[in-house]
């Protein structure tokens, strides 16, 4: 079967997908490919345990259609693969993807112990396997809904990038392609980490206006940092960056966003994740991310800042005047 069947196709029926992770995104992007026509099967590491017992698979607030399987097997020869871990845990899974089938990375961060992105986890893992990620401005709940979204999906070659959109996109859900790879996982990884900042700002009273500066002051460091590291800056003016920020910093459904509003209002670290209903990659992502910024000597003060006060070497009103007594400059 062609990867690139577009969806309602013959082709697209016979699809044989595999979804690896059965967290919100895993069973939002289960549900959306099986809306497409496609046979999906998704893959838990314990499906036993989120069930109580003798009752069927139940993921996160929305049922999966009965023909979708949860199970610990992996099937020899699914058609694509879409992954859908947290990245700390991706160098943990990828191991398991059966051999020479394209996988989408659709997890968004830095792995914290290498401080690479994605891709280079899969070229360091699994160097045989094609692969791409997808990112952009979705919340789980809405594309679970069949809400209308965009997002864009990157591969090394435009080519493939363009064959992998088509496989994913639907009425509903448009996949735009990009060979630019850095840029797109940069803009992924670093809107957490500002929705934090975004969140702790509005959770301390500190305004609106303080929100729209954390944003746009966040963009400009994010699109300096995609430069150096290779990326394309236009690519952060995109549903990877831009987007997916904007969503990030003002949804209130983000668990990023949440995780800054609930240390905003004076809680710790470790009770305001323990709160949230999945995991907030900003939190292992904002030391990564600020280690490659240093290593390539490019200043991420609200990277930086978000990443010292989750390490609480900075309070609150400390992280407010270091970020508003930085010199003056053009903008
Ligand atoms: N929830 C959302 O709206 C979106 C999430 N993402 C990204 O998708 C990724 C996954 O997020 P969610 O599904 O929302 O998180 P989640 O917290 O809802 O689920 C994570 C899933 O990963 C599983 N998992 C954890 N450690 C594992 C391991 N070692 N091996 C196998 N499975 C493991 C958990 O059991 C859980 O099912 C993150 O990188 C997130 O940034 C991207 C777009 C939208
Ligand atoms: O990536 C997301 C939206 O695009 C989901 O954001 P959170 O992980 O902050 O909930």
């Amino acid at each position: 079967m062609p990867v690139g069947a577009t969806s309602g196709t013959a082709d697209a029926m016979n699809r044989h997908i595999l979804v690896m992770g059965a967290g919100a995104w895993g069973s939002a992007l289960a549900l959306h490919m099986h809306r497409t026509g496609a046979r999906v099967q998704v893959w838990a590491r314990n499906p036993a345990s989120r069930l109580p017992s003798g009752a069927m698979p139940r993921l996160p607030d929305w049922p999966l259609p009965a023909d979708v399987t949860v199970s610990d097997t992996i099937p020899a020869k699914p058609d694509l693969i879409l992954v859908v871990v947290p990245v700390q845990h991706l160098a943990s899974v990828l191991p398991l993807l059966p051999q020479g089938v394209p996988a989408i990375l659709c997890c968004k961060g830095v792995e914290r112990a290498s401080q690479t992105f994605p891709l280079d986890v899969m070229a360091r893992v699994r160097p045989e396997c094609p692969g791409a990620v997808l990112s952009g401005p979705n919340f789980a709940h809405e594309i679970a809904a069949g809400l209308p979204a965009a997002a864009v999906v990157a591969a090394p070659r435009m080519e493939q990038a363009l064959t992998w959109a088509a496989a994913v996109s639907s009425p509903t859900f448009r996949l735009y392609a990009s060979d630019d790879c850095t840029g797109v996982q940069l803009g992924g990884a670093a809107k957490n980490v500002i929705a934090i900042a975004a969140g702790t700002a509005m959770g301390a009273g500190l305004g609106e206006n303080a929100r729209a500066a954390l944003i746009t002051r966040g963009l400009a460091e994010t699109g300096r940092l995609a430069a150096a590291l290779g990326g394309q800056p236009a690519t952060l003016a995109g549903l990877a960056g831009m987007g997916d920020l904007v969503l990030t910093c003002t949804g209130v459904a983000s668990r990023n966003y949440q995780m800054g509003l609930a240390l905003g209002r004076g809680a710790g670290a470790e009770d305001a994740a323990a709160a949230l209903p999945g995991v907030a990659e900003g939190v292992t992502t904002a030391s990564a991310l600020l280690g490659l910024a240093r290593a390539h000597g490019v200043a991420v003060p609200i990277i930086e800042t978000v990443s010292d006060f989750l390490a609480k070497t900075l309070t609150l009103e400390e992280a407010r005047s270091r970020l508003l007594d930085r010199p003056l400059k053009a903008e």
